[in-house]
């Protein structure tokens, strides 16, 4: 074990924390096929900054949350690989901490849509 490791060092951990949850896990691919649908949405409506600022908050603690979720169920698993029901609550906490985020993440969208129609929060009426 490596404590108090040189920056790049934590660096190359992060990665390939990252790495290993883009690879083994669907939810975080779903979660950043979602980003991109974010990114599509925010350039075609020709959103304000503002609006990247908060997709780009909302979208890193969605990313964060699931990550925590995944290192939460991998140590669960690891500690106790038959059913539990301590294991069990504690797998459905880490689920509910990712599912709040998702419906701010939906919620956001539909403001968005809401902003570009009227033609308020920063956004040229369409038409
Ligand atoms: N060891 C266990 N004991 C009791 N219940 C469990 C156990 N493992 C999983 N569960 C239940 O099954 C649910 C799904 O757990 P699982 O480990 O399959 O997560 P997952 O579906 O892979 O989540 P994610 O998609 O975020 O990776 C948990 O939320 C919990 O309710």
């Amino acid at each position: 074990m490596r404590k108090n490791a040189p920056l790049w060092r934590r660096g190359r951990y992060a990665l390939a924390g990252l790495e290993s949850a883009v690879r083994g896990e669907a939810s975080f691919r779903t979660e950043l096929g979602a980003a991109v649908l974010g990114i599509a949405l925010l350039v075609c409506t020709g959103a304000p900054l503002l609006w990247w600022a908060l997709f780009i908050l909302l979208m890193a603690a969605i990313l964060a949350a699931e990550l925590l979720n995944t290192a939460i169920e991998t140590l669960a698993d690891r500690v106790e690989p038959e059913l539990d029901p301590f294991i069990g609550r504690a797998k459905d906490l880490g689920a509910a901490a990712v599912f709040i985020l998702s419906v701010a993440a939906i919620l956001l969208a539909a403001c968005l849509l809401l902003a570009f129609f009227q033609g308020g929060a920063g956004f040229a009426p369409p038409f």
